[in-house]
């Protein structure tokens, strides 16, 4: 079922949220909405949800217009961070909630009600935890169970909201390829809130991020990596760090030397983003001060760099002379991002050539 969000605005206290959202999930994807604390994601899910409503725009849910559409009549299951469990019921209960509170003519029978219990427990599997109270089951296990409660309903949409947050950094890895692998099989639109991006890069068929309640981008993973459409994006998503340099006379100049020349920009200030595998160091007499040496596994090695006061993630190549902590390090860049103050963009190559230029 498909979902639209059509110039969406919610404000509060004259503060606006969300910002003139707009952005279409298809049928079956599994999209993440990412963003910093307050940039407006559970605002976006509650508005979904029928849980708040917006001030301005549209929302539909498979081409109908939700707005006089009450929660509990939008076939929507939602799974929130604390799992929102009844303590006083047992995980069958839990689960049959769902269905027990439908009005009448729409509630199955108390047979049906436990086959789907049962159906469900396997689904997600914990069968033997049905007689179970919430209190005796583990993280892992209660984020199961409010995943089985959301389903029960036969939601046409599943949204959930920091859904792992709750969980040791092992299980949550677990519990959300699991979850990757039941939207898979059941195929149900799916809406995911987070603000780790890991999670929302591995899980997500597309990631919205937004940015003090405005869409900033709504893109696939790699596009998001390889072509962000802000600088926000860029710094945000793939642990780039920023750094400022300038054209001057038509030539980069930057403070991290390697990088082409940007075709057909003007003079002017700049913003290079570099990942980490971007920005090589090696020992030597450069203008970077070693503050840390991540240990590694790997072939290459990664250090943390102070350059001009700014820090700075660098990889070692493999084969080239680490340098140690609060030594000197020399540099170049094997790649970045650069945008202008105009908000023209351009992914930069190593040596002298031109790279192509593209508007935002
Ligand atoms: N009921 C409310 N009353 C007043 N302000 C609110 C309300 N709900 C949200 N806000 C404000 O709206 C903005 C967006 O909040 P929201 O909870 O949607 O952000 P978020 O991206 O989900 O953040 P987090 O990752 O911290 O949960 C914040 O500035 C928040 O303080």
């Amino acid at each position: 079922m498909s979902v639209r969000i059509a110039g969406v605005s919610r404000r509060f206290s004259g503060q606006a949220a969300l910002d003139d959202v707009s952005l279409e999930v298809a049928t079956g994807e599994f999209a993440a909405l990412l963003g910093p604390s307050g940039s407006g994601k559970t605002t976006l899910l509650r508005v979904l949800a029928g849980l708040d409503f917006p001030d301005d725009g549209r929302i539909e849910i498979a081409g109908t217009d939700m707005a006089r559409v009450p929660a509990r009549e939008r076939q929507v299951g939602v799974v929130f961070q604390h799992y929102a469990l009844f303590r006083h019921m047992s995980v069958a209960e839990n689960v049959a909630f769902g269905l027990k509170v439908r009005p009448r003519a729409r509630r199955p029978d108390s047979a049906e009600i436990n086959r789907r219990v049962r159906e469900l427990l396997e689904l997600v599997q914990i069968p033997e935890l049905a007689a179970r109270f919430p209190d005796q089951c583990s993280g892992g296990q209660r984020q199961r169970i409010a995943l089985a409660r959301a389903l029960a309903i036969e939601p046409r949409l599943l949204l959930l909201d920091e859904p792992f947050a709750a969980l040791d950094a092992v299980v949550r890895k677990e519990v959300r390829r699991w979850v990757r692998g039941l939207h898979d099989r059941l195929g149900i639109t799916t809406i995911l809130v987070t603000h780790d991006q890991e999670e929302a890069l591995e899980l997500a068929d597309r990631v919205a991020v937004l940015e003090r309640g405005r869409l900033a981008q709504f893109a696939a993973p790699a596009t998001l990596l390889a072509e962000p459409a802000t600088a926000f994006v860029a710094g945000f998503i793939g642990e780039a760090c920023a750094i400022p340099a300038r054209i001057l006379h038509g030539r980069l100049d930057s403070p991290i030397p390697g990088l082409s020349t940007p075709a057909g920009w003007h003079d002017g200030a700049v913003r290079l983003f570099l990942r980490p595998h971007e920005l090589l160091a090696e020992a030597g007499d450069g203008p970077a001060l070693v503050r840390m040496i991540h240990p590694s596994l790997g072939a290459a090695t990664r250090v943390v760099l102070e350059l001009d006061g700014h820090t700075l993630e660098a990889t070692v190549p493999p084969g080239a002379a680490v340098p140690e902590r609060g030594g000197r390090a020399a540099i170049r860049a094997s790649g970045a991002i650069a945008f202008a103050e105009d908000g023209m963009r351009a992914r930069l190559v190593a040596g002298n050539l031109p790279a192509h230029a593209s508007a935002p």
